[in-house]
């Protein structure tokens, strides 16, 4: 059963907004018209938002109604046009650029549609990317790769963290991609849809895994769906319309 609150803020007294969204709007240049005035797209439309720490929040809408936009802007991805974003105790808009890559290294794990991994590495090096770019060696690498084996394990590719990524199936790589959003121990996770190139029983399989993993690690979970039968893993949905929420819902933990 769900029951319908206020359309901009879902999230319980009890749990902590790990990220929230006030009059957050977002303005694309789009071109020109014939007259050569500039051409602007409103993209987000004075959105407010939170999703709390430990629950799993799924984003639905129309196609182009800005929630791969809305991502992007919790992810510090994009700067907005006006708003405040709050991703845990952090106002993004006040870092300066290097302090936004930093967050999202290290405070964002971000999981896309279709799993961009590097085809020549195997399973568990496509963990250690940025540690080996980073020229991690000795006692840190060792510990970084402890810690990549841990989370193959959480995600079920224990036995597999030497296979190469062409010999994994279309939901062992997603599961890969959301092992490596993990690695820098974020406070929040965000999916665009991360089942689109899977079928229904893996789809659900992975809804299950990020539920799971949302509790365990204690992170604020974001996920675009055009599925409606994978908001049920969800703690709340938030439906965008033209670029506004125009409801949010807490959903009963129908599926754990
Ligand atoms: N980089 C950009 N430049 C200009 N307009 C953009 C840009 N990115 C998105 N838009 C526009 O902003 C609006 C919201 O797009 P967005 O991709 O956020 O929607 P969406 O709900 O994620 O869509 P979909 O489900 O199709 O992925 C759309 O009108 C889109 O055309």
């Amino acid at each position: 059963m769900t029951t319908s609150v206020k359309a901009h803020n879902t999230t319980p007294a009890t749990a902590r907004a790990a990220v929230d969204l006030q009059d957050v709007s977002l303005v694309y240049p789009d071109g020109y018209d014939a007259d050569g005035t500039p051409v602007t797209v409103s993209a987000l439309d004075r959105v407010d938002f939170t999703a709390a720490q430990s629950e799993l929040t799924a984003l639905v809408g129309e196609s182009g109604s800005g929630k791969s936009s809305l991502l992007s802007v919790i992810g510090a991805l994009v700067q907005p046009t006006s708003g405040t974003v709050m991703v845990g105790q952090t106002n993004v808009r006040e870092l300066k650029e290097k302090r936004q890559a930093a967050l999202r290294r290290d405070t964002v794990g971000l999981i896309f549609q279709q799993p961009n991994l590097l085809s020549a590495l195997g399973v568990r090096d496509q963990l250690l990317v940025t540690d080996h770019l980073r020229g991690l060696r000795g006692k840190k690498l060792k510990q970084r790769r402890s810690r990549a084996d841990e989370l193959l394990d959480v995600v079920g590719l224990g036995d597999m963290s030497n296979r190469k990524i062409h010999t994994l199936s279309g939901g062992q790589r997603q599961r890969v991609n959301i092992a490596r959003a993990l690695m820098g121990s974020p406070q929040v996770l965000l999916a665009d849809e991360p089942t689109s190139a899977l079928d229904q029983s893996r789809s659900h399989e992975i809804m299950q895994l990020l539920q799971n993993l949302t509790k365990e690690f204690s992170v604020a979970t974001v996920v675009v769906t055009h599925d409606r039968g994978l908001v049920q893993y969800a703690d709340q949905q938030v439906t965008l319309s033209d670029g506004a929420v125009v409801s949010a819902e807490r959903l009963g933990s129908s599926v754990s």
